[in-house]
């Protein structure tokens, strides 16, 4: 089973119950579900990242029309000409006037087609001759005709949580009769009851699975190659044994670590460990080089975690917060650049946005820096988390008094209305007992 075809190919699942994560999109109560359930599949456009279950979907609703006998035509965008969808266009309309059958056209990247080809498409999909299905990893409001687009309903994909991660490989291990070592209770694989046939028994790491499932990114295909290259490398290892050995038999027992699993993910950017130590070091690292004014190394640490595939918005909203806890006052429009940044990002996504992030990156590391405000904030926040007993009241002269009864209590009396005083005005704000504590001189309060 793994020596031929990729393991992610054959673990396609073929119905909605082997399809996980993506709760927003399909899940139980959702209305692409019932459209599905009951077959009145509507003209779709599958936005999602790589390898989150956009081919996956279309190939669940394959399956699904074929039993009502509705057709099912796929064509990629990456090698189908003009020509090849005409064809699939008569033979749909064929179908339809002579045998009433409906088709639906799977086009897979349908990015890749130019504006011109998808408009091939539109009376088509308007007159009702074919249902599109499209699937992109790029954002349809700009790769896709917006006439065609108006006649799609498009579907976000997101990449898929850890815990869908996790469920799809354990379906994978299962189904490739792999045994899961629980690591709170040390077992050596090495006890288990011995196999007699001449396949070994396979064991992985109950941990080796974890890290799998977040190595992976979101991206169950990179998982499932992941972890079929694990287990063929620990197969071949084996062999290898055999051979140098010069023994007649071979280990009967075979255990899949989490050093096998991060080798098998040979893929650069998933060696970056989004979800682990990796993640937070090289943010701290951007966040200290922006701090020590370094643009050279805040560029650095900002391009190994987008070469990694760090969510840009991540980075932006790291940005968004350096702007006031390191730059402040000294350079208030750092604010106005981290959200202009955060919000370019997340209009274009990557890799276009990585040189607003550049930008952003460099100009905070040029910037003047202030931690004023910052510290003094954190002296008020010390202040109130020290306080012993009931906090003060607030000074009845800077209440409101909407009601007659809060009035005649006393509240808003005295407070002087600065725009009516030409002096500055001499009247306290802080409760009583705080009198005379200045926030931004004291460390503590
Ligand atoms: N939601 C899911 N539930 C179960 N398995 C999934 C899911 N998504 C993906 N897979 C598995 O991952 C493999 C790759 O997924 P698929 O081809 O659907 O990704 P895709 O979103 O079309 O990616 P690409 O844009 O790279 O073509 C599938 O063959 C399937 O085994």
């Amino acid at each position: 089973m793994l020596q031929g075809k990729p393991l992610a190919d054959t673990m396609r699942p073929d119905t909605l119950q082997d399809y996980f994560g993506q709760s927003k999109a399909v899940g139980q109560d959702t209305l692409l579900r019932s459209l599905l359930e009951t077959n009145e599949i509507p003209s779709l456009i599958l936005w999602g990242p790589p390898g989150c279950g956009k081919t996956t979907l279309a190939h669940i609703i394959a399956s699904n029309s074929k039993k009502h006998s509705i057709r099912f035509v796929t064509l990629s965008a990456t090698n189908a000409k003009t020509n090849d969808v005409r064809d699939v266009i008569k033979q749909a309309q064929n179908e339809k006037s002579f045998f009433k059958r409906k088709t639906i056209l799977f086009i897979d990247e349908i990015h890749r087609f130019n504006k011109s080809q998808q408009d091939t498409f539109l009376p088509h999909v308007e007159c009702g001759t074919i249902t599109l299905i499209g699937a992109t990893t790029e954002n349809p409001s700009f790769q896709v005709n917006a006439a065609l687009l108006s006649r799609c309903r498009v579907i976000v994909l997101e990449k898929l949580p850890v815990e869908a991660m996790v469920t799809i490989l354990m379906r994978a291990i299962n189904s490739l009769g792999i045994h899961v070592l629980d690591s709170s209770r040390p077992t050596d694989p090495l006890s288990h009851s011995s196999n007699s046939s001449s396949e070994p028994a396979m064991f992985i790491e109950d941990k080796a699975v974890d890290t799998l499932a977040y190595l992976s990114d979101g991206d169950a295909r990179a998982g499932l190659n992941g972890l079929q290259l694990a287990v063929l490398a620990r197969l071949s290892s084996r062999k290898m044994f055999c051979k140098k050995s010069g023994q007649s038999y071979s280990p009967s027992r075979v255990l899949i670590t989490e050093n096998d699993v991060k080798e098998g993910l040979q893929r650069s950017h998933i060696l970056y460990d989004r979800a682990g130590e990796e993640h937070y070091n090289c943010i701290s690292a951007l966040h200290k080089s922006m701090r020590g004014s370094d643009q050279n190394a805040s560029l650095y640490w900002l391009a190994r975690m987008l070469e990694g595939g760090e969510d840009p918005l991540y980075v932006a909203r790291r940005l968004v917060r350096f702007a006031s806890e390191d730059i402040g006052l000294a350079d208030p429009s750092a604010l106005t650049q981290a959200v202009a940044a955060y919000q370019g990002c997340h209009f274009i996504g990557m890799p276009e946005c990585e040189v607003l992030l550049a930008q952003c990156v460099v100009y905070f590391a040029r910037a003047p820096k202030s931690i004023e405000v910052y510290s003094a904030y954190n002296n008020v926040k010390a202040c109130l988390r020290n306080h012993q007993g009931p906090l003060p009241p607030v000074p009845l002269h800077l209440r409101n008094a909407p009601t007659r009864l809060m009035k005649d209590l006393g509240y808003g009396k005295g407070y002087k209305y600065n725009p009516m005083y030409s002096e500055p005005v001499d009247q306290e704000y802080l409760p009583e007992e705080l009198r005379g504590v200045d926030f931004f001189k004291q460390r503590r309060c």
